[in-house]
């Protein structure tokens, strides 16, 4: 394994390796960048992803939003891998695919999930390098003895058969599963900027990463090269901190994610009994007052979580009805809605179905709307009402999820990635407002100004992405060019000019986008 010098390895009990910081990193700093070891597009953006590069070749509609290439191209022979140059082609042949194209050909047109493909290509890697590869990956856990005892394990049996099959190793079964428990324990996903998850990757040195709930480290990337940078300043000796899992979720949630998928109970600053503190998103609400308590305690040795005895709240003196089942009747109506699980809307029953439990869930008032199970289900609305150019609605969620989620959420500092893939699909729905010429029938009486909030948010993301991607990358390239665009489209090169000289303040930006804030809060109490 070549590990970055701006790192060290080191063993700590009860987690196993970490990475520790080999010197002082300031806040929103790169810590290292480097290409993984091994990656593989996801199954549903194949043909849509260069696979060397993962530049995304956009569909129309999705042009606004992610960097674009004009078009990818398929692999001559086995049709399932793209590209989006013979330059991309022939670094992808060298590095992998020489060696799994003819069995992707065989396969056609079915082509193996993509962790599959990355444990072939692991399989497949010939010589010294293999040699190398391998004993770096001997030390990295597969947690099978806690795989053995899931329902999933059966699955991972079958993959590694086809996998051992295809490439014709000859490991035992054994070993390639243990393989491939390792490739699950870790490996990462590729997310865009704009956060859709478009690949899969594995290296043994970003491996060594450990989980916080409360990190100090994210990682972006850039095309094929991966960055980890420093979300908070992180001494030298000190140990670096990804997350695993959705942050968002409360503890218990994130607690039992992690139990599942990644075999251990977290004791990080935000789970630890003795470090535990208000943290927005475990909060919930006295439905009288509004203030916020805290429902949980942890004995988190073994995993248990303890409901705090509730019974009247501390700033109002409301007493709660239900002492001392309040903390569980709450989390109780949460499951019962179904909400924590919705991801993706599918259709328009399931549309309506998701705003009426919102609603129920809302009226509560015991439940703020900056925490989970509010989030996922808002933020999965907001595809649907784009694609039904429902743009009142879309305004709406997007300005809760602007001013009422992400900044009051922990852990979603402005300069979270997420954080940013929010504002450009903001942009993008003002884009759509104004471009569709339904300014005037959006909202008019608020009568909000969208051309300015348009130019505000995309100053405000000019401004944010250096933090978080660092200087002059294709994110930051790709909003300037969007943005030069449409300033260019709607407001002509002399007011253009004007706007790009003045300050967000003078131009009335905020005064614009709180509109949009008060519409929000309305739409909140209309759903
Ligand atoms: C991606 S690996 C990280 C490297 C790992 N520590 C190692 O030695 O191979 C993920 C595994 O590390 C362990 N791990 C990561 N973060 C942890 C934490 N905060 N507390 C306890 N174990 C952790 C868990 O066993 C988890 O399944």
């Amino acid at each position: 394994m070549d590990l970055p010098e701006e790192v060290i390895k080191k063993d700590f009990p009860g987690r196993g390796n970490g990475l520790v910081a080999a010197k002082n990193f300031p806040a929103y700093s790169e810590i290292f960048r480097k290409m993984p070891e091994v990656w593989v597009p996801d199954s549903d953006y194949r043909s849509r992803i260069c696979a060397n590069c993962l530049l995304f070749a956009a569909a129309t509609g999705d042009s606004i939003q992610a960097g674009t290439v004009a078009k990818v191209f398929s692999c001559g022979k086995c049709r399932s891998t793209y590209y989006c140059s013979q330059e991309c082609q022939l670094q992808d042949w060298k590095a992998y695919h020489k060696r799994e194209c003819k069995i992707l050909a065989t396969l056609a047109p079915q082509v193996p999930p993509s962790t599959v493909i990355l444990l072939m290509r692991i399989l497949l890697i010939p010589g010294n390098k293999r040699q190398r590869f391998y004993s770096a990956m001997e030390t990295l856990r597969s947690h099978i003895d806690d795989r053995r005892n899931t329902e999933d394990f059966e699955t991972s049996v079958v993959m590694s058969k086809g996998a051992k099959e295809y490439s014709g190793t000859e490991l035992t079964l054994e070993t390639v599963v243990e393989m491939l428990c390792k490739i699950m324990t870790n490996s990462f996903s590729i997310p865009l900027p704009t956060y859709d998850i478009v690949g899969i990757m594995f290296d043994t040195s970003i491996s060594l990463i450990n989980h916080s709930c409360d990190p100090n480290a994210v990682i972006v990337f850039e095309k094929n090269v991966l960055m980890v940078r420093a979300v908070r300043p992180i001494r030298k000796g000190e140990e670096i901190y990804i997350t695993y899992t959705d942050n968002t979720m409360p503890m218990p949630r994130r607690k039992k994610a992690l139990r599942t998928q990644y075999f251990f109970d977290c004791q990080c600053t935000a789970c630890c009994p003795a470090s535990l503190r208000p943290d927005p998103r475990n909060d919930f609400l006295c439905p009288t007052c509004g203030t916020a308590f805290q429902p949980y305690s942890t004995n988190s040795h073994t995993g248990v979580q303890l409901y705090t005895d509730i019974q009247e709240c501390s700033s109002c003196g409301y007493e709660f009805p239900d002492s001392p089942n309040v903390v569980y009747n709450i989390e109780h109506k949460i499951a019962n809605t179904g909400l924590a699980e919705v991801f993706d809307i599918e259709n328009d029953r399931m549309a309506r179905e998701v705003l009426l439990k919102l609603k129920e869930l809302y009226k509560l008032k015991t439940i703020p709307i900056y925490r989970s199970p509010f989030i996922e289900p808002m933020a999965s609305l907001i595809p649907y009402c784009i694609k039904h150019a429902d743009w009142n609605m879309a305004i709406g969620l997007l300005g809760i999820e602007y001013f009422m989620q992400d900044e009051v959420r922990s852990q979603l500092p402005e300069y979270a990635p997420v954080r940013l893939a929010h504002m450009m699909r903001f942009v993008v729905v003002l884009l759509y407002v104004i471009l569709d010429g339904e300014c005037s029938k959006t909202l008019p009486q608020y009568s909000i100004d969208f051309r300015e909030c348009l130019w505000g948010l995309v100053v405000e993301l000019e401004r944010l992405i250096p933090t978080v991607y660092g200087e002059n990358s294709a994110f930051e390239k790709h909003v300037r060019e969007k943005f030069k665009h449409v300033m260019l489209k709607q407001m002509g090169p002399v007011l253009a000019r004007m706007h790009m000289n003045s300050t967000l303040e003078k131009l009335g930006w905020y005064k614009e986008m709180d509109k949009i804030k008060t519409y929000a809060m309305d739409f909140l109490d209309r759903v």
